[in-house]
């Protein structure tokens, strides 16, 4: 408490001033920026919101008087207050609280439950429309009707154009005065759309979003205000969406960007997304995250081992395409838990996926018993589960970690209290997405450089570390080096290139009949990186066991040719070297 207190304390070191205010005086209670109906500033204080955050007052200061902008800041910043808050000011609370008046786009269920938390809490009438409402009881039908008694629709974009399209009359239901697209480079990503045509808004190669917001620039009343934002806002992303604006009421284009550092303290307003300094085009991983690397071809191995060394009591491992890992193999090797499965009811298809690498039996019963249950019961079930969830990582410690496992692609927005380190298997597919995983830990924003360092661990081949290493120093910090965890293919070759004598010594042994066995024996014992139970280990696969051929010649240090080469057969078919060889352990032999 006294910690929380002395942090909450420290004033903000400012360069910009806002509006002719000190940025030093910017922490104070949202209800100073913002006139909160009583119930919504309680519904704040009991999610723990009660100062705002640097981002917040900047974009509440820009956006309070109904004015457009995008919001580019650090991951953990608090944009999806900062963009919320507004828009329900401006409309609902403002009296103008018809149906649909407020549409908040987002492009996945995670963001979808946070928003919907927040928005509960503000006390917004809200209809939710997702692949797992569309998917229940009523479907399209009940969410049409749903948005037509909502105030505020929160959707993923492709889920609401179904419904629009199940009910066209909503077309002109829907006369939105503002629009939120959270994440807005993944709603709107530079590619074009290779998906289906899913409204007769969209045009060939629009995504939905941009459809989206193309209708709300149209059927809006007599003014639209629109808050966008991610971490890794791009210029081609906010020119669809600006594109998608032209002709919008009381819509200034191009839209002001209000960003916000990697140090969470410095507040500036410019009128163009940041450009791309080589291939990283975002504002950054937050500063205070330590960053370390490993080496290792095996990536559960090296998990595992990292786990052990930094001991976190909440730890989130992604799981990279590239590793060609699968996340529930990935979860059973290290005693974890699929992320999923304890946040979100899986799909019919991922269920159907599940039951295939079971036994006829089983997969006979399970298929029954889910027939048996009806969606409501499985919503309630994820509820549950993901309450289940929340209260282990409160209740979590050193000696029994949550760990959770997902794919990387479910990075965008996760937001778990108190992850303490994020293990990444394999190389992220590109810059964002690893300042998106990365940026899962440190996620509060008024905590600016207070308590331990959470760890982000990338753990990969030696092209992945060396492609994670030119991200951070493009993003200006350079991961820590940390020797308990660093396997890295560098430091090996420098290893063994400090030691050339002992090389010729094993060269000159081969030739002169020296015993293998005690040729690899000086390899392990002269070897830097590896740590000293793996050594002995090691020692015993060199020794052999009791009835192997090369136990019964241990003690000999030469051998005639015959025997030479019957110890090397031995070694070389030994089940526990070919076991160290195949997870790819080959640093000793
Ligand atoms: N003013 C505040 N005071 C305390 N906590 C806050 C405040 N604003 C936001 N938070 C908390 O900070 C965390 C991160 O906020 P949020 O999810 O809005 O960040 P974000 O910038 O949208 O991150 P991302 O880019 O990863 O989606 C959340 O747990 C949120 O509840």
């Amino acid at each position: 408490m006294l910690c929380l207190l002395i942090r909450r304390a420290r004033p903000l070191v400012c360069r910009h001033s806002l509006h002719g205010r000190s940025l030093a005086t910017l922490r104070s209670a949202i209800g100073e920026y913002v006139a909160l109906p009583a119930s919504a500033a309680d519904g704040l204080r009991a999610l723990g919101l009660q100062e705002a955050a640097p981002v917040q007052a900047a974009v509440w200061a820009e956006a309070m008087g109904g004015k457009s902008a995008c919001v580019h800041a650090p991951t953990g910043s608090g944009k999806t207050l900062a963009m919320v808050l507004p828009v329900v000011a401006s409309t609902l609370w403002a009296g103008r609280g018809n149906p649909g008046r407020v549409v908040v786009l987002v492009p996945t269920r995670e963001l979808v439950a946070q928003h919907e938390t927040l928005l509960n809490a503000l006390g917004a009438a809200t209809a939710v429309v997702t692949s797992a409402t569309l998917g229940a009881p009523g479907g399209a039908e009940a969410l049409a009707d749903a948005i037509e008694a909502s105030a505020v629709v929160l959707a993923t974009p492709a889920e609401l154009c179904q419904v629009l399209e199940h009910r066209p009359s909503l077309y002109g239901a829907l006369r939105c005065e503002a629009l939120v697209c959270d994440e807005l480079d993944l709603l709107m990503p530079s590619r074009k759309s290779n998906g289906a045509k899913v409204t007769r808004w969209q045009d060939r190669g629009d995504h939905p979003a941009e459809a989206l917001a193309r209708l709300a620039a149209k059927r809006c009343g007599s003014s639209l205000q629109v808050l966008a934002g991610s971490a890794t806002l791009d210029r081609a992303s906010k020119t669809k969406l600006e594109r998608a604006l032209k002709g919008a009421p009381k819509v200034a284009l191009p839209l002001p960007v209000v960003a916000c550092d990697a140090g969470k303290n410095l507040v500036v307003k410019t009128k163009r997304a940041p450009g791309r300094p080589g291939n990283v085009r975002t504002t950054i991983a937050p500063r205070r995250v330590s960053h370390k690397s490993a080496t290792r071809a095996d990536f559960i191995e090296g998990a595992a081992d990292a786990l052990s060394a930094l001991k976190p009591r909440v730890a989130l491992v992604f799981v990279c395409g590239s590793s060609k890992l699968k996340v529930r193999a990935v979860a059973e090797d290290l005693g974890a838990r699929v992320l999923n499965d304890a946040l979100f009811p899986s799909s019919a298809r991922s269920r159907r996926r599940n039951y295939a690498t079971k036994s006829s039996g089983e997969k006979k019963a399970l298929e029954a018993a889910e027939r048996a249950t009806d969606a409501d019961k499985r919503a309630a079930a994820t509820r549950d589960a993901a309450e289940q969830l929340r209260a282990d990582v409160i209740g979590a410690t050193t000696d029994a970690p949550v760990v959770l496992v997902a794919s990387e692609d479910r990075a965008r927005g996760l937001d778990i209290a108190g992850v303490e380190a994020v293990l990444i298997l394999g190389g992220p597919a590109n810059a964002d997405t690893f300042v998106h995983l990365s940026g899962r830990v440190d996620r509060d924003p008024l905590a600016l450089a207070s308590g331990p360092e959470p760890s982000v661990v990338t753990i990969g081949r030696k092209r992945d570390i060396d492609q994670v290493r030119g991200w951070l120093s493009e993003l200006g910090s350079a991961p820590k080096h940390d020797a308990s965890l660093d396997r890295d293919a560098d430091d090996i070759e420098a290893g063994a290139a400090a030691t050339p004598e002992r090389r010729v010594a094993t060269a000159r042994g081969k030739l002169f009949g020296a015993n293998p066995c005690h040729l690899l024996h000086r390899e392990v014992a002269g070897n830097p990186m590896l740590e000293a139970d793996m050594a002995q280990r090691a020692r015993t696969v060199v020794t052999g066991l009791e009835n192997s051929a090369r136990h019964g010649l241990r003690h000999q240090s030469t051998l005639n040719v015959e025997d030479q080469v019957k110890v090397l057969v031995d070694l070389a078919t030994d089940p526990a070297s070919l076991g160290r060889h195949w997870c790819g352990l080959t640093l000793w032999v």
